[in-house]
Parts: structure tokens; C-alpha cells; sequence
């Protein structure tokens, strides 16, 4: 395959300008010795070091960093989220700026990756990026997986997509990609419709574009979000309760996500909490625990007021039921923008 920014290319035409805004995790991770690959720290390496450490990247974009945070994934806050949701869309809406890499944990990568796709209002590239092993690791894939970002969203292939995920050589949707192994560097895996293609080398090779809504079309505005609501997520299980449903209501969530057995499946003591909850105005969400198919809108859900989470996981159902809130908390409209988005 012919190499897209050939030297005799490069020295014709002006590199796009691509801006690298670093939130932290493993990719930014370092431990004691280079065999560590689950013990170390993420978060540590700055933006500027993770640039000097891929110096071919030079030679696809014209890079510069930007650390908006330098943190483990598991301890992003919904703050996090809408400070780099205006970020990302402050600089794509300027001239000096074609695209967007962010690097990010894997653990909720996942969740700002279909946040942004929700709420970015350009279609110029963004692309989310992380590693399952530290920078100091034999083998680190940091380094290949931040090249490949810089070259995806330095290449016109990636307008228009929405927030697209490279990791491992995959290039996924936002809206259909999930971290499904606790530490391989396979990690990331698209559901069984989400996986739009391939980084070969520095050339990405798209075959698929998502039919849903994102990024320009839709309704979520962050100018007008000054913050999230409270949504929960509670795990279905054989013998289960409505305490935690309750607890859920007590300490103020605006939506409850059930991740319900199989095909949305609840509890009849749970579902019993999930009614009284629905009346008392708190938006609920039925979604399922298995990460692969849709959740079916039945009857007795429906007249209880609840959502189906469509094929939405769990965690991004969340994502978009907190944004949703934010512009209505009627249920019937809510449904329709699972269905959109
Ligand atoms: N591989 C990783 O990035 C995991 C890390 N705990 C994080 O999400 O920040």
C-alpha cells in the first residue's frame, strides 16, 4: 500500500495541523521497571514528553500538545468532561486547527470518546487514543497507537465520522466501542456493527460510516450545559434488592441506568423501586449487562415510563441520559433520542 505522505508529497504541501490534548492514563503511565505492565502509574508522563517520544510523528501533522488534565481514567468527573468538551470544541471551531487527538485512560475512554461524539460541533477529525501498557513497558503500545491517531486525524478519511477510536490498529465509532479485556493490548473491541476499519501503517482503511446521529446533528449544546445530572448505573442480578434504587433516589440522581440481564431483564423486587422512582420523576433507563445487542422497549417498561437503552451499553447510555437531561426529562423524548443517537 502506497505510503499517503510520501516523502516527495511532504515537502509540497502544508502538514495539517493537529493538536494532541492529553488527559492522562496509561499511555502517559510510567512504572519502576520495563517488564510492569499492570503495576505502575498512569497519568504521569506530560503531553509535551509523550510528543518528543514518537518523533516520526512530526513528519504526518504539525503537532502541538495541550494537557488539559493528567489523570487515571477511573477518577474522571463529569467537571473533566465539560471542561474538555468546551476545549476540544474551542479549538476545532478556529482556522489554526484541523483536527484533534486526545489522549486518554482506557478505562472510560469509552465514555468521553461517545460524550464528545455527542457534543462536538465540527466535522474535522477527533480521534481518542489510549494504551493498555505503560510508556516505560518492552513493547509499549503508546507510542504506534498515538502515531496512528496523528495520522487518522491528520487524513481527510476521518471527517465526518464523528469521534473515531484507534487503538491496536482498529479504527471504531465512539458510539460502538467498549474496552472488553481487563489488560491486553487488544483491549478495544467495536460492537458487532461498530468497527469502521483499519490503521495500516499511517493509512487509514475505512469501510463502514454509523447510520446515528453525532457530533453537527445533534441537539447538545455544551454553551448552554453548565453542569451534568446525577445518573447512576445499577447491575442487575439473580436475587436482587430495590435498596440500591432507593439509595440511588435519596442521594439525588436525575436518571437511573439498569444494567438489566439479557435482553433488559429486571428483578421483580428491582423493578418494583424502579416504578416508584419512575413516578417520582427520576428518568429510568433499561439497558443490559451483556454489551452486545439491543434492549427491546416492552410493554410493561414502556407504561412504567422506562427507556430502552437501544444497543447502548451501560456506560453510554449514562453518557447520553445525562446530556438528554439536560434538555428534558420527559421520557417519551428521551426514547426518541436513544433512537437518534
Ligand atoms: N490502560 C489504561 O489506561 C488504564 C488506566 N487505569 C486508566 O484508565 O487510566
Amino acid at each position: 500500500m502506497k505510503n499517503r505522505l510520501g516523502s516527495e508529497q511532504r515537502s509540497e504541501r502544508t502538514l495539517p495541523r493537529i493538536t494532541i490534548v492529553a488527559v492522562g492514563g496509561t499511555i502517559a503511565g510510567k512504572a519502576t521497571h520495563a517488564t510492569q505492565t499492570t503495576q505502575y502509574d498512569p497519568g504521569v508522563v506530560s503531553v509535551n514528553s509523550l510528543i518528543e517520544a514518537v518523533p516520526q510523528i512530526r513528519s504526518l501533522a504539525d503537532v502541538s500538545g495541550y494537557q488539559a488534565a493528567n489523570i487515571p481514567s477511573f477518577a474522571l468527573t463529569t467537571d473533566v468532561l465539560l471542561q474538555l468538551g468546551a476545549e476540544v470544541n474551542e479549538r476545532l471551531a478556529s482556522d489554526s486547527c484541523d483536527g484533534i487527538v486526545i489522549t486518554h485512560g482506557t478505562d472510560t475512554l469509552e465514555e468521553t470518546a461517545y460524550f464528545l461524539h455527542l457534543t462536538v460541533k465540527s466535522e474535522k477529525p477527533v480521534v481518542i487514543v489510549g494504551a493498555m501498557r505503560p510508556s516505560t513497558a518492552i513493547s509499549a503500545d503508546g507510542p504506534l497507537n498515538l502515531y496512528q491517531a496523528v495520522a487518522l486525524a491528520a487524513s481527510s478519511e476521518a471527517r465526518g465520522h464523528g469521534v473515531l477510536m484507534s487503538l491496536n490498529g482498529r479504527i471504531g465509532s465512539a458510539r460502538d466501542t467498549s474496552k472488553s479485556q481487563t489488560m491486553t493490548a487488544d483491549a478495544f473491541r467495536s460492537a458487532e456493527a461498530g468497527l469502521l476499519g483499519y490503521m495500516v501503517d499511517e493509512q487509514p482503511v475505512l469501510y463502514y460510516k454509523s447510520l446515528r446521529a453525532h457530533t453537527t446533528a445533534t441537539e447538545f449544546d455544551l454553551t448552554e450545559v453548565g453542569n451534568l445530572p446525577r445518573v447512576d448505573i445499577l447491575f442487575g442480578h439473580s436475587d436482587d434488592s430495590r435498596d440500591l434504587v432507593d439509595a440511588a433516589v435519596k442521594a439525588g440522581a436525575k436518571g437511573i441506568v439498569h444494567a438489566g440481564t439479557g435482553n433488559g431483564g429486571i428483578f421483580p423486587l428491582t423493578r418494583v423501586g424502579l416504578v416508584d422512582a419512575a413516578k417520582a420523576g427520576v428518568v429510568v433507563v433499561s439497558s443490559s449487562r451483556i454489551g452486545n445487542g439491543l434492549v427491546t422497549a416492552k410493554p410493561a417498561d414502556t407504561q412504567s415510563g422506562f427507556v430502552s437503552s437501544d444497543n447502548l451499553t451501560p456506560q453510554k447510555a449514562r453518557i447520553l441520559l445525562m446530556l438528554a437531561l439536560t434538555r428534558t426529562n420527559d421520557a417519551r423524548a428521551i426514547q426518541k433520542m436513544f433512537e437518534t443517537y
